[in-house]
Parts: C-alpha cells; structure tokens; sequence
C-alpha cells in the first residue's frame, strides 16, 4: 500500500465512525457488586467505525478492561452490566443486540465477529500442543466444513500473514520466543476475518522493538483487511502513534474524545493534558514508526485468546 493510499485508508477510517459504524457502546455501566459496589465503567457511550483504530488510553484501574470485557461478553460475577447496550452492526446490514446473544451464538459470534487479543495471550496457548493444532483447532471449531487441506493451507497462511514462518506450524509454544507467541494469538484472533478486534494491552509484556514490529503488523492488516480495533493501553504515546481516533477513560467515565492529533496537540481536558505531560518521551522520533515519515500530517496513528472471564476473581 503507497503512502497515498494509506493516508486516505486511515482518511476514510476516522470519517466513517458516524457514517458507517461497526459497534455502538449506548450508555454502558458495569459495575462489580463486591463488598464494596465498584462503579467501574459509568454511562459511557462511544461508536467504532467501520475500520476504524480507536484508542482507549488511562491509568490503571479505570476501567478500560472493564470495558473490553463487557463488549465481549466475558464479564463474570460479581460484574453486571447495569445499564446500556452494545449493538454490532454486520457487513450485511444488520444489527445485533451483544446483550441478547446467549450460549452457542455468543461463542461463535465472539471468534467469527469480534475477537480480543489480551496482554498474557501468549501465555494462554497450550505448552503441549503444536502450534498447528492449536491453529486448526479453530477452524474445526468453527467451519467444520473445511477440508483438511483447506485448513492446512489457511493455517499456513495465517501465520505468514503475522510474520511468523508457516514452518512453525510444527513448533511448540516454548520453542518460540514471546513476541513470536503473540504473534500466533493475533493470527488466531484473526482466523475467521472478525470485523472488531479487541486489543488490551497486547504488546506490554513484549521489548519495545518487538512491540514496535507488532504494531506495524496490526495496522498494516487492518489497512489490508478492514477490520477495526479496539486497542487499550495506558501508553498514550503508542496510541498516538498508531490510532485514528482515541478516548481517554477516567474514574470509569470517558473525559475526551477526538481525533489522535487533535488529542494530541489540542486536548481539551485537564486529565488529558495531565496523562500527555506524565509522558516525556512524547517528543522525538518515536511518533514516526506506524506511519512512515511520509504521513506525518495525517496525525500519529495506525484473538481468539484465552477466556480469562473478567470478574471471576
Ligand atoms: N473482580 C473485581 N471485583 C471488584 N472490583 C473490580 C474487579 N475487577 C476490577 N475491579 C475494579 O474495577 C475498576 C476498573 O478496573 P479495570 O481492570 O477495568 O481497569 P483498567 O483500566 O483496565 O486497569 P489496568 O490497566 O490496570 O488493567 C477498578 O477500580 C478495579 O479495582
């Protein structure tokens, strides 16, 4: 893809969260009923175009997981979601209430739609089981219908397309390195061509020239494949870096919301000035990686994963 090309890709992806959304979050709380109510997600409501990279940024504990959960479905007692609705809205022109999908349609909805890649992913694959199997598993899963050699293939291609050599079909988990590991979970994640991908925190764990090279992958898919992404970080240099738009989360509640640059170079809130300026590496070369020095004035931007069940601790 030219630099015109993916100027326009990420053009067309921050015009169309109004025009053409792929999830609209209405009035959403969460709130986890412990010995202390925690209101952990509060009346927030934000859509998610249609290939679109949206950035949620904030601190430890204010709730941005909370929030991915609850879009998935995975929240557990004591979570609840006590308010709102989460609506995917298809390809095909149709709508679904995430909130009324039960048992065998929300587990095939959450591979096939929306998938989520999380932090420790890597370290949810089975250490006894080749990486082959564990990919096919997937697709016997959830296209019983493909043949063997399909899924070979498609295994194969897979892990091509995260930049892992298809000859690590053959490998164990601990036979590759982590950001290798993570590498697989995102193919995974990708399997069945989801139009949402949730991302939290999916490179913290990794070096920073390992994340860097993960995140030049993930928006080059997305600028290849369409989807859209959630991706949540307290690293609101990295989103800059690679978001269209981003939403910065305090106290459960989202304070700011705008385009990455105008977050950047215009944040309206005082919290959003506070998180930029805790962040001195914001200067330099660093916002230059995910898009190329070419595409500066377009602003700092570019799962099947283990069930951890938020909520169940
Ligand atoms: N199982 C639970 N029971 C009670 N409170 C919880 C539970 N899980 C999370 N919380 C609380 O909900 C709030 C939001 O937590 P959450 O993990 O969503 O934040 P976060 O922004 O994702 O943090 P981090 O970046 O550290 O993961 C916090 O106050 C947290 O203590």
């Amino acid at each position: 893809m030219s630099a015109t090309e993916s100027r326009e890709a990420r053009a067309a992806a921050r015009a169309s969260h109004e025009a053409n959304p792929v999830l609209t979050i209405d009035h959403v709380s969460v709130d986890y009923l412990a010995q202390r109510t925690v209101h952990a997600v509060k009346d927030v409501s934000l859509t998610l175009g249609r290939g679109e990279i949206l950035g949620l940024a904030g601190e430890s504990g204010c709730g941005k997981s909370t929030l991915a959960y609850a879009i998935n479905r995975l929240l557990k007692p004591p979570a609840v979601v006590s308010s709102g609705t989460i609506s995917f809205h298809s390809r095909e022109g149709y709508t679904i209430d995430l909130g009324s999908l039960h048992g065998d349609d929300l587990r095939a909805f959450r591979w096939d739609r929306i998938s989520m890649v999380f932090q420790g992913a890597m370290n949810s694959l089975n250490p006894v089981i080749s990486i082959r199997a564990q990919l096919e598993d997937v697709f016997t899963t959830h296209r019983p219908e493909m043949s063997k050699k399909e899924r070979r293939e498609r295994c194969g291609e897979l892990l091509e397309r995260v930049g892992v050599d298809r000859s690590r079909l053959r490998s164990f988990p601990h036979e590759l390195s982590g950001g290798m590991r993570q590498r697989v979970m995102i193919a995974m994640a990708m399997a069945l061509d989801p139009q949402v991908m949730i991302m939290d925190e999916p490179t913290t764990a990794l070096d920073v020239v390992v994340q860097r090279e993960i995140l030049r992958e993930i928006t080059r898919l997305r600028a290849e494949l369409g989807f859209a992404v959630i991706f949540i970080t307290h690293d609101l240099p990295l989103l800059l870096e690679i978001s269209d738009r981003i939403a910065v989360m305090r106290e459960g509640e989202i304070v700011e919301l705008g385009g990455a640059v105008d977050v950047y170079t215009n944040p309206q809130h005082e919290y959003t000035k506070r998180l930029l300026a805790s962040f001195p590496r914001l200067t330099g070369e660093r916002g230059d990686f995910a898009r190329g020095s070419h595409d500066r004035t377009a602003g700092s931007h570019e799962a099947h994963a283990s069930n951890d069940g938020r909520g169940a601790e």
